[in-house]
């Protein structure tokens, strides 16, 4: 019976990856994406920008709309530091089934804790569920045209404090237009964006780093 794409792709991790390096599981995915396939990761290009982000804010609370397969998962989590606690939400049972294990062969399910279901459903729950206050880092990588009311979402749950950030990925490609209209004339946002390209590609693409202002 025919595989999916994420099934490939974890088997390229277990393959290819050591147990229990995250850095390895990185290069594992880049290089089927690269050489085999195709996905829509957000790869070692703009995945360079993400962690120059991540290492510059130094969470101790993340939050990551969309898993897909825990490529974006792993790399920031990889960087957290000891005590640090990463969220991702997937609400696509397969996707989630496959992310579960590449963040086991990463060995990083102590610093990451999936959540299988919708954003919109999820984002009020932060506080009663997980006993989040606030995130320090949010990175956005989910349907293009949830990254704006989630965004509110987030700002009326009180889940954004002075000096949180946001980084949301393919603000160009596919685009996030009325995310970055939104954004960009908030008084209540420094935004700035970083050029890149589509992972894997020449295309270009690009990060929206914005901070929350309170
Ligand atoms: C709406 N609330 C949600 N709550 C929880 N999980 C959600 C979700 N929305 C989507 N998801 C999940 O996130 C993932 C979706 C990601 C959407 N990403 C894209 O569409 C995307 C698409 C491209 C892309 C770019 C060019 C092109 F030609 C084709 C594709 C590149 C990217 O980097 C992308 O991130 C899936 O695993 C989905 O099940
Ligand atoms: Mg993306």
């Amino acid at each position: 019976t025919q595989t999916t794409r994420p099934q490939r792709m974890l088997a390229a991790v277990q393959k290819s990856a050591t147990r229990g390096d995250p850095r390895s599981v990185v290069k594992a995915i880049d290089q089927f994406c690269r050489q085999k396939e195709w996905a829509m990761n957000v790869g070692d290009e703009k995945g360079c920008i993400l962690d120059s982000v991540v290492t510059e804010v130094n969470p101790a609370t993340v939050l990551e709309l969309g898993t897909y397969c825990a490529y974006s998962t792993v790399r920031i989590a990889s960087l957290l530091p000891p005590d640090a606690k990463l969220i991702t939400l997937e609400f696509n049972p397969h996707n989630a089934a496959i992310a579960r294990q590449v963040i086991a062969w990463a060995g990083l399910g102590d610093k990451i804790q999936l959540v299988e279901g919708p954003s919109g459903d999820w984002i009020p729950k932060m506080k009663e569920k997980f006993g989040i206050e606030t995130f320090d880092l949010v990175f956005l990588d989910h349907w293009k045209d949830r990254y704006l009311p989630d965004t509110k979402l987030m700002e009326e749950c009180g889940l954004l404090r002075k000096g949180s950030v946001l980084l949301a990925d393919n603000v160009i490609c596919p685009g996030t237009p009325d995310y970055l209209e939104y954004i960009r004339n908030s008084p209540r946002y420094k935004s700035q964006y970083f050029r890149s390209h589509l992972e894997y590609t020449k295309v270009e693409d690009g990060l929206e780093k914005s901070v929350f202002l309170g």
